[in-house]
């Protein structure tokens, strides 16, 4: 059955304006609307047909993708012991029926400026403060969710390692802040020219990482080329001097796993990190896919 959108039987006043309201009849639906829309906050009843809200909040909160999602309970059952519960399972807010409108749309609104900031601050841990992609946890993080829906789904998946040439003499030569604005400009180009769904990451100094989602190792091959030569052209003006920079990328796909249980994070990174080190070991500047 497919949860719909409606106004519910709390009458005219909800849901608020501009605000999109699905409601689902049990457990099952409730698990389904709620990993197929993702949404800003979950209302939950205790009593349900089949499974009740206790368990389905456990289901929210032992899931990394519904696990952020506040959940509010709205519930007849008043008894102490079940609010305890609710709260040590993550639920962010207990209310009890007969409930005010007026003080439940406050609640709702509560809870949602506590995701804001929440999600605010969760973004901000996972960007790089040098170049403003997404850092080394956050590919880590993402890797993980994308293989596991990899592993539910007929897509592709792929990887690249971007590692910048001979970077430590330019840094000798030339200076930290100078090196610091080659890895900006290295950066600022992978991120022009990968595609909004894919995860571009500074993986580390001069290395960067790119999951590139529904993408074939072949493909992933001809972006990193683009990326390589794009990156060949650019020059970076100290005082009279114009200095350009290589880089050398390891490509690793999905598709080139035999085994489906083989294909991890881990492995992944291995492949493409052995992609790049063949690459820097045929001379540099080039992309090599494992
Ligand atoms: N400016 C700057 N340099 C960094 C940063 N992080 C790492 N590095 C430097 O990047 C250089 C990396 O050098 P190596 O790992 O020896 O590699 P490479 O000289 O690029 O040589 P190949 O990778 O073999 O082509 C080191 O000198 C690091 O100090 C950073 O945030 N800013």
């Amino acid at each position: 059955m497919t949860p719909r959108t409606s106004t519910g039987s709390w009458g005219r006043a909800w849901p608020p304006r501009g605000w999109l309201y699905l409601h689902a009849q049990d457990a099952t639906e409730g698990l389904q609307a709620t990993r197929d829309h993702l949404p800003d906050l979950i209302l939950l009843d205790l009593d349900m047909p089949g499974t009740d809200g206790m368990t389905l909040c456990r289901q929210f909160k032992e899931d990394p993708d519904l696990v952020p999602i506040p959940v509010i309970f709205l519930t007849g059952t008043l008894d102490v012991a079940t609010k305890v519960q609710a709260f040590d399972l993550g639920a962010i807010d207990y209310v009890t029926k007969p409930f005010d409108t007026i003080e439940l749309k406050a609640r709702v609104r509560a809870a949602l400026r506590t995701k804001r900031y929440h999600d605010l601050l969760t973004t901000k841990a996972r960007i790089d403060a040098l170049t403003g992609l997404w850092n080394r946890g956050y590919l880590n993080d993402q890797l993980a969710m994308e293989i596991s829906h990899l592993q539910r789904s007929d897509l592709a998946l792929s990887l690249a390692m971007v590692d910048i040439d001979l970077f430590k003499p330019v840094n000798d030569t030339h200076g930290h802040p100078f090196g610091d604005r080659i890895i900006q400009g290295v950066a600022g180009a992978l991120n022009r020219l990968s595609r909004d769904t894919d995860v571009v990451c500074r993986y580390g100094g001069e290395e960067f990482a790119i999951i590139l989602r529904d993408t074939s190792s072949y493909g992933a091959s001809v972006i990193a080329e683009r990326m390589r030569a794009e990156i060949e052209t650019l020059s970076f003006r100290l005082g009279r001097e114009c200095i350009a920079v290589t880089v050398s990328i390891g490509v690793a796909g999905g598709d080139r796993f035999v085994e489906t249980a083989e294909l991890t994070g881990d492995a992944l990174l291995q492949a493409a990190d052995k992609a790049l080190y063949e690459a820097k070991n045929q001379g540099r500047n080039r992309v090599v896919t494992g």
